[in-house]
């Protein structure tokens, strides 16, 4: 599958007697959202940690632009370009929401060799920190400890964080959970516009109904941690096997 960024091949991890991802093999593409829904418990966060390498697989591999990572920590996959969302306990309390974001800037910056260090100013990495802080309409915060931050400038933060990562792959789960009615929007057009990148790949966790609908290329389904379907949102949706294994109806065919 020479065009896709990222590849999970026959990926599987088993806790104990439980396979909480089943033999997942699909490709992800540059330009493409690809939201991934199922039931509770099919297994969706655990392929997000499997890819970015929060976890180790029990068989199977992931591959980024072709290369095998699945050996790879967490840590060098980020290098790599898999980007996934902070978690909010990566973030610095007592930093301000600028030397967050700045701390991501610098480190990205020194991870792209001579020729970026040439352009490396402090300049230049302050208009990175702020650009990264305008797309998600938080200069106004810059200077407050991350400390006195709600709940949804927290969560906005994090996505600033992930922007000024630049990576290839961006893996967002459930962005907007927790947020008000106010902070939802704001990140949701942010991943509206990310997804015009043709560049970008993005692989979206989430239950919304309506924000899949707006955001998606395509939906993969699954379910009891298999993939179960795989298609345009419309006919996704349509499907029988979606209305069984996600509607939560009857399952004697999934
Ligand atoms: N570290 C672990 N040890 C044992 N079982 C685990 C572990 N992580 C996940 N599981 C199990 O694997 C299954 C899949 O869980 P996962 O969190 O990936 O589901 P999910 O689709 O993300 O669900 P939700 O929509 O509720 O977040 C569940 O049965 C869960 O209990």
């Amino acid at each position: 599958m020479a065009d896709m960024v990222l590849e999970t091949r026959d990926l599987t991890v088993q806790f104990g007697g439980h396979v909480a991802v089943d033999r997942i093999s699909t490709g992800f593409r540059a330009g493409e959202l690809t939201a991934i829904v199922g039931p509770n418990g099919a297994g969706k966060t655990t392929y997000f940690n499997l890819i970015s390498g929060q976890i180790a697989a029990t068989r199977g591999r992931v591959l980024l632009e072709g290369r095998n990572i699945t050996r790879k920590p967490a840590s060098i996959r980020t290098r790599m370009g898999l980007g996934r969302g902070f978690q909010l306990t990566n973030l610095f309390p007592d930093l301000t929401v600028y030397e967050n974001v700045r701390l991501v800037v610098q480190a990205h910056q020194r991870k792209g060799g001579r020729l970026l260090r040439l352009a490396d100013s402090d300049g230049h990495m302050r208009d990175m920190t702020h650009q990264a802080l305008e797309q998600v309409q938080m200069r106004a915060q810059a200077d407050k400890p991350v400390s006195e931050l709600p709940h949804g400038d927290q969560r906005k933060l994090e996505v600033a964080m992930l922007i000024a990562m630049d990576p290839k792959v961006y893996m967002f789960d459930e962005p907007t959970a927790g947020m008000s009615p106010d902070d939802a929007p704001v990140v949701l057009d942010l991943i509206a516009r990310l997804s015009q990148d043709r560049s970008k790949c993005i692989l979206l966790v989430e239950h919304k109904m309506d924000v899949i609908g707006a955001l998606a290329d395509r939906i993969i389904v699954l379910h009891n941690g298999a993939l179960v379907a795989d298609g345009a949102p419309q006919d996704v949706m349509a499907s029988a096997i979606v209305q069984e294994a996600y509607m939560g109806r009857a399952q004697a065919n999934v």
